[in-house]
């Protein structure tokens, strides 16, 4: 046990997808995994361990920002021996042509978190994505007929900012896809312990025009993200 999971160690299997909601963890154990079995439930974090196509998965809830999500990714990795993270997280979209329901693999992000100006003393880490599992990812999804969108995401650590309209247009002329609050932490710390990482993020609502999906459009897609995920996790 580990100080904010509950499971066993050998119960988490090395491969491992990392929903911020912990419903959604429940949900694509009980809806994608064969067998699952629950390994955590501390704080109400569920974590899961079961099969996709016979390979050992599991789906951990990471909660929600960066200091979040690097408690359960330190854990996972230092605890229990996990080698290979995909979140499976939703975003806000910051450019025209990126539409709410789209999916994003984010192949590097951008931060407003002090997290690694702190640890690079001041220089600015330029976190990755596992270039085998982007691809992985993007062929996973080109085959299911899906247009995914690949590149830069912002990880913020604020999801109600005061006057956030200019720095997201700003965001949106560097190219930047969208905007969440997870993947710069999840990307550095990966790339810290040599493990492989990848965000694959659905977009639940669109920052300029103010559109949202509803709660069904929201399943739908999730379902194409967390398919895209699960299929790239199993490709060597
Ligand atoms: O849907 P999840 O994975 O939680 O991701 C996004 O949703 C939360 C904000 O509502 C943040 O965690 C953000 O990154
Ligand atoms: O606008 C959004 C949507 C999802 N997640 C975020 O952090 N922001």
């Amino acid at each position: 046990m580990t100080t904010h999971i509950g499971a066993e160690k050998g119960e988490i299997a090395e491969k491992i997808l990392l929903p911020g909601d912990p419903l959604r963890a429940k949900y694509i154990a009980e809806n994608f995994l064969d067998d699952p079995v629950c390994y955590n439930e501390v704080r109400g974090m569920y974590g899961y361990t079961g099969t996709y196509k016979g390979e050992r998965i599991s789906v951990q809830g990471t909660g929600m920002g960066v200091p979040s999500i690097s408690i359960y990714v330190n854990e996972l990795i230092e605890g229990y021996g996990v080698k290979q993270l995909i979140r499976v997280g939703s975003c806000g979209a910051l450019q025209n042509d990126v539409k709410v329901r789209d999916v994003i693999l984010a192949s590097t992000s951008t931060t407003d978190s002090q997290m690694n100006r702190m640890v690079f003393g001041g220089i600015d880490f330029a976190p990755a994505a596992d270039f085998n599992l982007l691809k992985n990812a993007y062929e996973a999804g080109t085959e299911k007929g899906l247009k995914l969108r690949v590149g830069n995401v912002f990880t913020s650590d604020s999801f109600y900012r005061d006057n956030a309209m200019d720095l997201f247009k700003q965001l949106a002329d560097y190219n930047v896809l969208a905007v969440e609050m997870e993947t710069t932490a999840l990307y550095t710390l990966a790339a810290k312990h040599g493990c492989q990482a990848l965000s694959v993020l659905t977009v639940s609502d669109h920052i300029l025009t103010g559109e949202e999906t509803t709660s069904e459009e929201r399943q739908t897609t999730f379902n194409e993200m967390i398919e895209v995920a699960l299929e790239a996790a199993i490709q060597e």
